[in-house]
């Protein structure tokens, strides 16, 4: 690790969140707590709202996709009226949740749940997004010189927009081209890389992608998308053959643009 060129061809650069921009420990201590343990009273308290609703009915479908894995919640569906009959549709939603969670499943139905609850745990002040102190100032470098800077995540485009928005650096949105997230298709699917740089309006190759997932690298790789992997401390350790295979920076300041002095 030390200086990583980027190829001049790239016009955009494209990042991931957990792993790479914010500490896996923000998402995995503070985020998905604030579900697990928020979800039935969120429930509770927005079941009649249309939003609530349509996040549960994409559950209940997902649930119907996961029917034959190991541990799978089904959701069913209210069959009549009454406190009680609420109280157990309530309670397989929050155990599917659950479940999907303690597998850190990255299905939009959950993640878009996840999204529209995070929304209270922000604005009060509960929570603020964690961003490593290099983010800002590389990317205001990048767009300095021109590139354009997009965002991919697992996480809805909600979600990332909460995180950046309220930030321990402030709102820094302004620092964004765009947002994407599963709804364009999952990361480990190359044809999700086509689809972005369709929306975006350039060529795959004209992208690099930092992402800590080598097989997130791998499938934008496979799309003939520029990529390297980021070693941020928490991080899951990458095999021998990953670190001699991939580009590796452990922070933003060692991507060298070529009109960087
Ligand atoms: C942006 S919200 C929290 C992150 C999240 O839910 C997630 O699944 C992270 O996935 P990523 O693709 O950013 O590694
Ligand atoms: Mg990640």
């Amino acid at each position: 690790m030390g200086v990583l060129p980027v190829p001049a061809e790239v016009r955009a650069i494209l990042l991931d969140i957990e792993g790479t921009t914010t500490p896996i420990a923000f998402v995995q201590e503070t985020l998905f707590p604030y579900i697990k343990d928020n979800v039935k009273e969120y429930l509770r308290a927005h079941w009649e709202e249309e939003e609530c609703q349509r996040d549960v009915g994409l559950l209940r479908k997902q649930a119907q996709e996961d029917s034959s894995l190991d541990g799978a919640v089904p959701i069913p569906l209210e069959s009549g009226s009454g406190e009680e009959e609420l109280e157990r549709v309530i309670q397989a939603v929050v155990d599917n949740v659950h479940w999907q969670m303690s597998l850190d499943r990255k299905t939009t139905a959950l993640k878009q749940l996840q999204g529209h609850m995070w929304r209270a745990a922000y604005a009060t002040g509960h929570v603020k997004g964690e961003i490593f102190e290099d983010v800002v100032p590389a990317i205001r470098k990048w767009r300095e010189a021109g590139m354009k800077v997009y965002i991919y995540s697992s996480g809805s485009i909600e979600a990332q927009k909460l995180l950046f928005g309220y930030s321990t650096e402030g709102d820094i949105l302004e620092l964004f081209d765009g947002h994407f997230d599963t709804k364009i298709g999952p990361k480990v699917e190359s044809e999700s890389y086509r689809r972005i740089a369709a929306s975006i309006g350039c060529a795959t190759n004209n992208i690099l992608f930092l992402t800590d997932v080598p097989r997130e690298a791998n499938a934008a790789e496979e799309a003939d998308t520029h990529v390297a992997v980021v070693i941020r401390p928490g991080n899951a350790g990458l095999t021998d053959d990953e670190k001699s295979y991939y580009s590796l920076i452990s922070s933003f300041t060692e991507l060298f643009l070529p009109s960087s002095t």
